[in-house]
């Protein structure tokens, strides 16, 4: 017989970060400053526990919303971009990508260990920070947890990261 599956989601109305961005896509182009009200869904899978559940909604649901109150209301930046260079130094971080230059005060911003900053990058980076979080507590009987990031409306990108690595 097939064993039973149990996964936890939650999707809460406080998931939402405003953020600013740009991406580049077709090699070259690279978008103007924009921003969007992201959204956030977040899955985990694995056994019921003594309590009989995955993992507690709340323990969970605290975990990232940490994990978007960080971003809400910040400019996201790439660290790991070819072409989008960026820097900072004790006042202002500056973005550059060919003699194109745009200047934030550093407070404003938050680098992400990320090639392009989609809707997928961002999904993976608040994935490892809840799983770092959260693994002490949660055990690691878990088999993975997934990070669903909707930047406008149902376009979302998402990643799902085993839990033990
Ligand atoms: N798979 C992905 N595709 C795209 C991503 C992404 O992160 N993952 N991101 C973008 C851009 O960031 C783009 O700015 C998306 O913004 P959006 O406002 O949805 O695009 P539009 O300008 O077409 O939407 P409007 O509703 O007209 O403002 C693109 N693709």
């Amino acid at each position: 017989m097939t064993e039973s599956q149990f996964r936890v989601e939650v999707t809460k109305e406080q998931f939402v970060f405003s953020a600013a961005h740009f991406i580049t896509f077709a090699g070259n182009i690279c978008e103007r400053l924009h921003g969007h009200n992201y959204g956030v869904r977040a899955i985990v899978s694995g056994p019921l526990d003594e309590n009989r559940y995955v993992v507690d909604f709340i323990a969970l649901r605290d975990a990232v919303l940490e994990q978007t109150l960080a971003l809400d209301h910040h400019v996201l930046l790439p660290e790991k971009h070819a072409a989008i260079h960026v820097t900072s130094d004790d006042k202002e971080t500056t973005a550059r990508f060919e003699d194109r230059r745009w200047v934030f005060p550093n407070e404003d911003c938050v680098i992400l260990p990320v090639v392009n900053t989609t809707a997928e990058e961002i999904a993976k980076v608040i994935a490892e920070r809840v799983r770092d979080k959260t693994r002490k507590q949660f055990g690691d009987a878990l088999s993975w947890l997934e990070i669903a990031v909707d930047e406008n409306n149902g376009q979302w990108g998402i990643c799902r990261i085993p839990w033990n690595d």
